[in-house]
Order: C-alpha cells, then structure tokens, then sequence
C-alpha cells in the first residue's frame, strides 16, 4: 500500500499532465479581450512577485489598480515592485508580507491590510509550491495542504467583510482561486487531510488543489444565498512556464525543459485566464465556475459533492482556528 499509495498518484498526475499538453498542442492559448479601466480600485496577488502572480500584479496595476503584491520573500516582492513601477504610469502597486504557511503570519496580514482603511475588489489566491518534499508548516499542517489551500481558505475569511463592503449588486468584488487540471486526478481524504499515513508529493499537491476548487464552490454558494456582492471562481491556468516546477524528480525534470519550451504556456498566457476571472464585464455577478482557457469548463465529479465539501469546510475552519 506505501509504494502503491505513492506511485498511483504520481501516475495520475502525469496522465493528466499529458491531456493538458495533447490539448495546449491544438488549441492556442486564450486571447484576453480589453478590460475595463480599474481606477481606484484594489487588488491583493498573493505569490505576486514572479510567476503568473508578477503578471497578473503586472497587469492588475496596468489597468489602474492599486495591487498589493503580498509574499514571504521580501527582496523578490520589493524588486517586482520596482520592475512594474518602471513599465506602468497606471495604478499603484507596493508589497507586503505574506507567509502562507503560518496561520499567524496571515492573520497579521490580513490585520496590517485592514489597518490601512483602503476597500477590497479583488482577491487572487495565486500563490502555491508544487511537489516539495514532505515537510510541515509553522502550524504542523502537510505543506501544500497547508500553504495552498488552509492559508488561502484563512486569508479569504478573514478578508471577506472587506470585499463584502467593497463590493456593490452591480459591480461585485470578486475572488480568483488558481487551482489546476492536477486536481482531476486528486483524492479527498478527509480522514488524513495532512497525507500523514502515506506521504506522496504528487497526491498532497493535487489533494491541495482539489480543496481550493471545493472551497471555491462553498464559498460562492454561500456568498450568493446571503445576496453579497461578492463571486469566487476558481481558474486553471494550464501548465505554465514557470519555477514552479523545480521540485519535480531529476528525471521527469530533463523532460520537462525541452517540452515546457515548446508546449508550456508562457506566465503572460497563463495570468490571462485569472484576469479574464478578475476583471471580466461578461463575468459579472458570475461565479461558483471553474475557468480554463478562457472558458468555463467541468471540473472534477468529486468536487461537485456538497456533503463533502461542508465536511472539507468545517474541518478546515478547526485547523485554521476560524
Ligand atoms: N505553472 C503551472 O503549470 C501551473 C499549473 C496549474 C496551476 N498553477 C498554480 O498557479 C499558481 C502560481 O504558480 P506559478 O506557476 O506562477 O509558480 P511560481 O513558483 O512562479 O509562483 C509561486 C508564487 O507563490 C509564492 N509562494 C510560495 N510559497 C509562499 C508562501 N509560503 N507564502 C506566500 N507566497 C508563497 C512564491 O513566492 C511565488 O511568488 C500556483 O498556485 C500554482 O499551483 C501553476
């Protein structure tokens, strides 16, 4: 069972890798259409300082937006808000701290945010690592369960009456979770949520992501039966050029130079499908979607389940002390 409990998963992942690269290799990465202006309007980027963060920031500020790149490496954070400050005259953008996987950091966080008086429009859930060693957070949460999906789930709660606020009936604040195509081969397991019976990088990874789509769905179910102006969708942005991928096996790591430079997308293309999310006129009051190339697409039977995703929610509110 320990070998089979780690190699299932890992197959499972790059088949379903292979179905995403079979389909970037026919179909062209969407085209964003003009958004509008975004004037006065603010925007937070969790994992904003590289990646597809840096571009959706990059954009975000752009478009007039004053963005909040928020993140745990202070120099990156810094230096991507110098780069953007030197490419757009628009918006404004500035960096604070952020480590995901320490419930208390994002506390403090969402605490300075508040501190600054200023409304909330858009939340992107961006942030995420992929495939690490097993290890813990500061909180003893299995990391990519802990840091992708329990940090995000305690940020968005804890910023969700700022964006209820901000947010108006015909012009909603909106929440933008990045999960990924990996999350069609995941397993809930909601008796052993932090993998600590059986340890696969593959599994803990898309496990994280496949609660990010559930939360996802909850959340917008909720959000809507209260009347909030508020709408959460969740993205996959394809498989993107980026350092994400650093902690993938030293074979799988030789394959994946030459084929991410031909069949990957590049960070901007990737950014585009959570800015479409984001920023869309047509998406408006739209949400409790899953977004892929533009387009909404099925995700996952499992993540459908209701009764599973109210057991995922209110043990994930016991571990993030909510
Ligand atoms: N690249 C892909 O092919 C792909 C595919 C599907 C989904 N995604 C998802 O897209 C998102 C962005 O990834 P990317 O591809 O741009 O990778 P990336 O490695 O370039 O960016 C990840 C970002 O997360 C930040 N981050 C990591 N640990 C953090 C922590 N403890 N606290 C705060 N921030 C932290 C990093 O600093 C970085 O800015 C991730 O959630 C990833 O799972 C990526």
């Amino acid at each position: 069972m320990g070998f089979l409990g780690v190699l299932l998963p890992m197959i499972r992942l790059y088949l379903v890798g292979v179905r995403v690269l079979l389909y970037q290799l026919f179909n062209r990465s969407f085209t964003l259409p003009a958004l509008p202006k975004q004037n006065g309007r603010v925007a937070i980027v969790t994992g904003g300082a590289r990646g597809m963060g840096y571009e959706v920031a990059r954009r975000l500020t752009d478009l007039g937006m004053h963005v909040i790149i928020a993140g745990n490496v202070e120099e990156e954070g810094l230096e991507a808000v110098t780069k953007i400050r030197g490419q757009t005259k628009e918006g404004k953008v500035e960096f604070l701290f952020l480590d995901l996987s320490s419930l208390h950091s994002v506390r403090q966080f969402a605490q300075r945010f508040k501190a600054t008086g200023l409304p909330l429009h858009v939340l992107v859930n961006n942030a995420g690592v992929m495939m690490v060693p097993e290890s813990q957070t500061e909180d003893g949460y299995e990391l990519q369960f802990g840091l992708n999906f329990l940090g995000h789930f305690l940020l968005t709660h804890l910023l969700l009456d700022t964006l209820k606020r901000s947010g108006h009936h015909d012009n909603h604040s909106r929440i933008v979770n990045m999960t990924s195509a990996t999350h069609y081969g995941a397993c809930l397991n909601l008796d052993d949520l932090q993998s600590r019976s059986c340890y696969s990088s593959h599994g803990a990874y898309a496990q994280s992501k496949l609660a990010l789509v559930m939360f996802t769905y909850a959340l917008h179910e909720q959000l809507s039966a209260g009347v909030f102006p508020v709408s959460a969708s969740a993205v996959d942005p394809g498989m993107v050029d980026t350092d994400l991928y650093q902690n993938l096996c030293s074979p799988a790591q030789v394959l994946q130079r030459p084929v991410a430079k031909l069949l990957f997308r590049t960070p901007a293309e990737g950014a585009s499908t959570a800015l479409y999310a984001a920023l869309a006129t047509e998406l408006e009051g739209v949400g409790g979607c899953y977004l892929y190339n533009g387009r909404r697409a099925a995700s996952s039977e499992t993540s459908y389940d209701q009764e599973l995703q109210a057991q995922l929610w209110r043990q994930s509110c016991s571990l993030a002390g909510i």
